[in-house]
């Protein structure tokens, strides 16, 4: 009797850990909040403020270009709500530090952190100059933990808060052409691991999304040096507009899901490439653990048709080569 007691016991304390990582956190309530987007004046970061503002948030923007911040606060002046603020998120943590405790005296203490300012780069291994290496890895995750480490204490103070970092699907996989970025993306999924670890009992809550490719004057940019290689392996995700990627991004970061990802093959990336991530439902960690092996499968044909893009394209240049020599 005494052992099956104590059986009972167990199982249900062993149960009660297995739960206790999936409870849901309590939204934020966005109306009146302050949020701070860096890299907040184009792109995925800008349609991210647009949609913090609409649901009644303070915004500060961050960005290094003042004239690209000042025409923004230009057109919301009216209802002097956002303010605008240059500085280089990458270069020296004492300029981000003080940049972010000014603003804090404009609107207030910082409710949730979008980490969005960022830069990518494509080009195979050989051809990428060594010195964007260490940029990409600067302006990407530097740029991250400056000013994520800026606002940490006032959040534990205040013991509320969100977290916010903008990586990509290119830090889920490594994929061909993207050594120096993917590298600059998987990095800021252990930072936020271990900082929601750190932080979860003071109330914050860190949300890392993994958006696909994303119509912005930053892919535009990438494009022009993009590997054909490259481009056809990223078309299998296609191209999402910034908007609908900004509104999928807000929503998790209110709910406080660790994970954000948009789009069918964003799900399956989510689930396949969980490994020891933070869970905050019960229905998502329901889903990692049922479609897990389904996902995988499936990505193994994915991998190989990657391959076979990489050594088709292979083929095709030398066949070129050899016939540029004949001529
Ligand atoms: N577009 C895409 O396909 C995808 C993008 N992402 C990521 O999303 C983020 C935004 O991308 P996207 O919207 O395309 O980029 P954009 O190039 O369109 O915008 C980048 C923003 O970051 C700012 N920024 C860049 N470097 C710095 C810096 N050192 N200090 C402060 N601000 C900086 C830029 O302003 P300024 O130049 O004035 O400083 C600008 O506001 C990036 O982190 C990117 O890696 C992820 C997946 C897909
Ligand atoms: C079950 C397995 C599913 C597998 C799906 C695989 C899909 C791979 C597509 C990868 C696209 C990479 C986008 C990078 C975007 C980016 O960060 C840059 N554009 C930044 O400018």
């Amino acid at each position: 009797m005494l052992l099956v007691v104590a059986a009972f016991v167990v199982a249900f304390v062993l149960l009660l850990y297995m739960i206790s990582p999936l409870i849901s956190p309590k939204p934020l309530k966005l109306n009146g909040a302050h949020v701070v987007v860096t890299g907040g004046s184009s792109g995925i970061g800008k349609a991210i403020a647009v949609e913090c503002y609409r649901q009644g948030a303070f915004i500060t923007l961050v960005a290094r270009d003042e004239v690209g911040g000042r025409r923004t606060e230009e057109r919301s002046s009216h209802i002097s709500v956002v303010v605008c603020t240059s500085v280089d998120v990458s270069s020296d943590y004492h300029e981000v530090e003080s940049v972010l405790k000014q603003a804090q005296e404009k609107l207030g203490p910082v409710d949730m952190l979008v980490n969005c300012a960022g830069t990518s780069l494509s080009g195979k291994f050989e051809d990428v100059e060594v010195d964007n290496f260490r940029k990409l890895m600067e302006v990407n995750y530097l740029g991250s933990v400056y000013p994520t480490r800026a606002v940490i204490t006032t959040m534990k103070e205040r013991r509320m808060g969100r977290i916010m970092f903008v990586s990509s699907q290119a830090g889920q996989i490594g994929l061909f052409g993207y050594t120096a970025y993917s590298p600059s993306k998987f990095a800021l999924r252990g930072l936020a691991e271990s900082l929601q670890m750190e932080i979860k009992p003071y109330n914050i809550y860190v949300t890392v999304a993994y958006p696909p490719d994303t119509d912005t004057p930053g892919l535009a940019e990438e494009n022009r040096t993009k590997p054909l290689e490259t481009k056809l392996i990223s078309e299998t995700s296609g191209v999402c507009q910034p908007d609908q990627v900004a509104k999928v991004i807000v929503r998790d970061a209110v709910q406080g899901n660790f994970n954000s990802s948009v789009g069918p093959d964003g799900y399956m990336l989510a689930a396949v490439t969980c490994g020891m991530s933070p869970v905050t439902s019960i229905t998502e960690g329901l889903q990692q653990i049922v479609t897990m092996g389904l996902f995988r499968t499936i990505a193994l044909f994915y991998l190989g048709s990657f391959d076979s893009i990489v050594r088709r394209c292979m083929i095709q240049r030398e066949q070129s080569k050899a016939a540029d020599k004949r001529e």
